[in-house]
């Protein structure tokens, strides 16, 4: 388990990472989600002992990473893939982090065929493509078997099937109950990978909670409601605390309602439905509000994502609106 308690990076007179506290726990994927500069490469690079903190802590097991005994089995880490001896080979280069971390040999083979690289295990470092380096560093990573991995931006410069392969990855690293912490930019990519997203601007804490739940916290997540009685159930549904625009003709979009609570409103009130059906944000939707605020190098007119750039308050694309 990795905890960070009241982590706290200054640089200068700038506060780049704010009293975070979180637990990422195992046996699931975990993103770790910013805008540029939010803090996310700080906080990973002191949870592994590479900055330190200039207050607060990030614990491994209860330890710092410097206190582990034999720190390559408890966490491996990939945080930049360029960190390799160019003149070195994939094998020569595993080998080396092998020995001086006291890890059998035999994981060298296994972690190579892990990642796909076998075939060019004595090919030197230098000459791998930017997938076959990211590859190289994951392979880094698993050597020790830890159980818990981080993973900055690994996907950074993948093509697609080097983006579904490290998916692939994740998921099953956490299926066998290893604690994996992963930053990204792609938030298509994090909607189908993590469980649980931890979110930070400015450097400070902005959620640490399950994809479902940032996603129906959006206010781009609604349910649309076709019925004959639009203003009458209308009237009920905002009794009820919830937020209703009416489209007009027979559509109300709820906000703050779910589906069963609406069916609910509507069956006390005897109203026919015609239609109840969910309009969920995206992750990309869900983050651009909660990080609007946040964003240090954004242009100022820098266009929403998707459904928001329609201009449409509820974020629904035209092809939604049957
Ligand atoms: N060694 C350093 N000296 C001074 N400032 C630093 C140093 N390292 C990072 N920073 C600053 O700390 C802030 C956080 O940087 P960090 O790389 O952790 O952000 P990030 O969330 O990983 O960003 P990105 O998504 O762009 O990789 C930035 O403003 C950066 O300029």
């Amino acid at each position: 388990m990795i905890s960070l308690r009241d982590l706290t990076k200054r640089y200068g007179g700038k506060v780049v990472v704010d009293r975070l506290s979180v637990d990422l726990a195992p046996g699931k994927v975990t993103g770790f989600l910013g805008p540029n500069g939010a803090g996310k490469s700080t906080t990973m690079r002191m949870v592994m002992g590479l900055d330190h903190p200039s207050a607060g802590q990030a614990l491994i097991d209860g330890k710092h990473y410097a206190e582990l005994r034999h720190p390559m089995r408890r966490i491996g880490a990939l945080l930049d893939a360029k960190a390799v001896h160019p003149g070195r080979t994939a094998r020569n280069h595993l080998t080396a982090m092998a020995r001086s971390n006291g890890l059998p040999l035999r994981r060298v083979d296994e972690v190579l065929e892990t990642v796909g690289l076998t075939e060019v295990a004595n090919r030197r470092a230098g000459k791998f493509s930017l997938g076959m380096g990211q590859r190289l560093g994951i392979a880094g990573a698993l050597l020790g078997d830890p159980e818990i991995l981080m993973f900055d931006e690994p996907v950074n410069g993948l093509d697609p099937d080097g983006v579904r392969w490290v998916r692939g990855l994740m998921r099953s690293l956490a299926a066998e109950g290893r604690t994996i912490f992963v930053s990204s930019h792609l938030m298509s990519e994090m909607q189908t990978t993590a469980d649980q997203l931890v979110v930070i601007g400015k450097g400070k804490l902005i959620a640490d909670a399950p994809i479902s739940e940032v996603i129906e916290r959006s206010s781009l997540t609604a349910v649309r409601v076709r019925t004959p009685s639009p203003e009458e159930l209308e009237k009920q549904l905002l009794v009820a605390g919830m937020r209703v625009e009416n489209r007009g003709s027979d559509e109300l979009i709820v906000h703050g309602g779910t589906l069963d609570a609406i069916g609910g409103v509507a069956h006390q009130t005897g109203v026919r439905l015609n239609e109840l059906s969910p309009r969920s944000a995206s992750l990309e939707q869900a983050y651009m509000e909660l990080t609007a605020s946040s964003v240090e190098f954004g242009a100022p007119s820098a266009p929403a994502a998707d459904g928001a750039q329609s201009g449409h308050a509820d974020g629904l694309d035209e092809k939604e609106r049957v």
